[in-house]
């Protein structure tokens, strides 16, 4: 017998591949993913520890085997309860440990809460093949609808493999997988970039590719169109390496899968490949927990009204509920998983159709549920408010340095993104830039591309705070507003040594402003009042200045310092107020539960020092 994939063995001997990944780790092999071979010797090993468990045949951790009888009621009690499509087949109730009957009532322990599906986005170069990917495995593997139904396009799919439910966004593109990012939102669990076996890596492979690794969501590269004759697969792996991505069979830990999206060939392996990777990522979610998703895309009907689609990440929703999304919300009318039949109720990993929005919400939005009518009105009404405030502290507060960017004698990275006029300018560029590197300041490029900005750099500039640098490029208008509205650093240089200074600044750190905390006003705490959802407020009348929403705070009781921290939330009687003056009374909120009556309360803010 010669070496045996690791993924092999564990299915072979019927137990999970997580287990596997423990053996080896208490033997002490190294591998690099469940895709690594292990040698003969190891093999006989893990089969001796697996015999010695009694595990052998089943997929229940060891630990779990003495309590198997008890676990059961508490699986039964767990089980998640979705109806759409179906629960995922992963899901977990050979998971459930011992300890899970114990503490049944309390908050599940992570071995409680079941898998779900995987989310996967597909993205590419143009013409790579990212659509006729997608379009072959929804035909061979969504259940087909009822006759005389016609499937809408809601953005998201699912497809049932022999090894569980995976759910694809159907919006090829790194622009849907952006917009959704830039909202701070994260849909996807896995990333397949697709690449085209007779093109091999293209500007936008390689912008898919930082996009995926800014969103640090593990990448599958999924080598397309190998049925035509001018296919290279190996010129892509080559390529690949280029990037510092090194494909398994080169001794890196790169999943790469060659596929053809006209014949089929490889598809299998690649769905197989995904499932491998979610359970490695070990995906969880519980159907139980309050609801939580996001926006994946939003329309108008003429006939139904607005129609969005969304992703169910927590929880369960039902017909009836009221979700609030931004400052709207809604009560759900009716709901259609993605092959368009009518559903009640949908758990995690579930893309669902709503009809009950009243505005067509954004994708990436996040997507949250109420108790009631009123309940959901309060929430907007408190997202107002806090979008208020967070308007006014743009203007008033300012970050302090080490919020901005870590505490300074720790190591940093400064992001870049560089756009340039030739291979052989972008090339430069970043010869300049890696000796420019301190100790302490790493530079990330974490794209380098010929042309000008795209909308797309913003974007992922945007999620990952990075500075855009052109070289004899310069952003089209449109692009440049954009930046603007997100508060992008964007910079044209025609003399590389003008960029380079910039980027010295960037590492010195010396274009950030300073700042200094400005007294603000002293309170005297008079009483201490227990409030159901806040905590501890402390009754307190000011006796100095004033108090603000936000403002740092520092307590005293005696000549003791004993908090510091910040002002959450004012009260004047039931009304939140974002100040209070001299000579008022006022409950102040603070992110602490220990004040006291006697203690004294003084405010302050961080307020820029303009250099003279
Ligand atoms: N021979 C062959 N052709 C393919 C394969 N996959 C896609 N194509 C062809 O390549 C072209 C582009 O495919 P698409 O699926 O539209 O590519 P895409 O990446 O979605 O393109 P955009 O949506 O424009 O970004 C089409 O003519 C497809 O028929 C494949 O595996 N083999």
């Amino acid at each position: 017998m010669s070496k045996v994939r690791i993924y092999t063995l564990a299915k072979d001997l019927g137990v999970e591949n997580q287990r596997m990944l423990e053996i080896l780790d208490g033997l002490g092999v190294s591998y690099k993913s469940v895709s690594s071979t292990i040698e003969e010797e190891t093999v006989d090993l893990i089969k001796q520890i697996l015999a010695e468990e009694g595990t052998e045949g089943t997929e229940t951790a060891p630990e779990a085997v003495a309590a198997e009888a008890e676990a059961a009621p508490a699986v039964a009690a767990t089980a998640p309860v979705v109806s759409a499509p179906e629960a995922p087949a992963t899901a977990g109730s050979d998971d459930v440990a011992p300890v899970a009957v114990a503490a049944e009532a309390a908050a599940p322990a992570t071995a409680e809460i079941p898998h779900r599906a995987p989310v996967v986005t597909i993205m590419g170069h143009v013409d790579h093949g990212k659509t006729s990917l997608l379009d072959y495995i929804r035909k061979t593997k969504v259940a087909a609808k009822e006759a005389g139904g016609i499937t809408q396009h809601v953005g998201a799919f699912e497809a049932q493999t022999s090894k569980g439910r995976i759910v694809f966004i159907d919006t090829p593109g790194h622009e849907a997988f952006t917009t959704i990012r830039a909202r701070g939102a994260n849909v996807a669990d896995i990333a397949i970039i697709v690449i085209a076996a007779d093109d091999s890596l293209m500007p936008q492979t390689r912008e898919a590719i930082a996009h995926a690794q800014a969103a640090k969501v593990p990448m599958i590269i999924a080598i397309n169109k190998v049925d035509l004759p001018q296919a290279d697969p190996d010129r892509v792996k080559t390529d690949l390496t280029q990037l510092n991505l090194v494909p398994e069979e080169y001794g890196g830990d790169l999943v790469v899968v060659p596929v053809s999206a006209k014949t089929g060939e490889g598809v299998e392996e690649l769905l197989e490949y995904i499932s491998l990777t979610a359970e490695l990522e070990d995906l969880r979610a519980d159907p139980k927990a309050a609801f939580g998703g996001v926006v994946i895309e939003g329309r108008v009907d003429r006939q139904q009204g607005v129609l969005t689609t969304v992703m169910v990440q927590e929880g369960t929703l039902h017909v009836g509920d009221f979700l609030v999304v931004g400052e709207n919300y809604g009560k759900i009318k009716a709901m259609n998983d993605s092959n368009g039949a009518r559903i009640k109720e949908a758990g995690p990993s579930t893309p669902v159709q709503i009809l009950g929005f009243s505005d067509v919400p954004n994708s990436g939005e996040k997507v949250a549920s109420a108790k009631n009518e009123h309940a959901a009105r309060e929430v907007v009404a408190s997202r107002q408010s806090d979008r208020r405030d967070i308007e006014d502290a743009r203007v008033q507060r300012r970050k302090t340095l080490e919020e901005m960017m870590g505490p300074l004698s720790e190591d940093r990275t400064v992001n870049l993104i560089v756009r340039a006029d030739s291979q052989g300018s972008v090339e430069a560029i970043q010869g300049i830039l890696a000796r420019r590197e301190t100790d302490n300041v790493k530079l990330n490029v974490m794209l380098a591309g010929i042309g000008a900005p795209t909308e797309g750099d913003v974007l992922l500039a945007s999620t990952a705070e990075a500075t855009i640098l052109c070289f004899s490029v310069t952003a089209p208008a449109g692009v440049k507003k954009i930046a603007d509205n997100k508060g992008i650093d964007l910079k044209s240089y025609k003399i590389i040594y003008e960029m380079i200074d910039e980027v010295d600044r960037l590492i010195k750190g010396n274009l950030e402003p300073v700042f200094e905390e400005k007294y603000l006003g002293r309170a005297e705490v008079r009483m201490v009042i227990r409030h159901p959802k806040n905590g501890n407020i402390a009754g307190s009348y000011i006796t100095d200045g004033s108090f603000k929403r936000n403002a740092k705070a520092k307590v005293t009781r005696g000549k003791e310092t004993v908090y510091e921290g910040t002002i959450v939330g004012l009260k004047r009687f039931k009304d939140d107020v974002r100040e209070v003056k001299n000579g008022f009374e006022c409950g102040v909120n603070l992110d602490w539960e220990g004040v006291m009556e006697g203690d004294i309360i003084e405010a302050s803010e961080m307020v820029e020092v303009i250099p003279a």
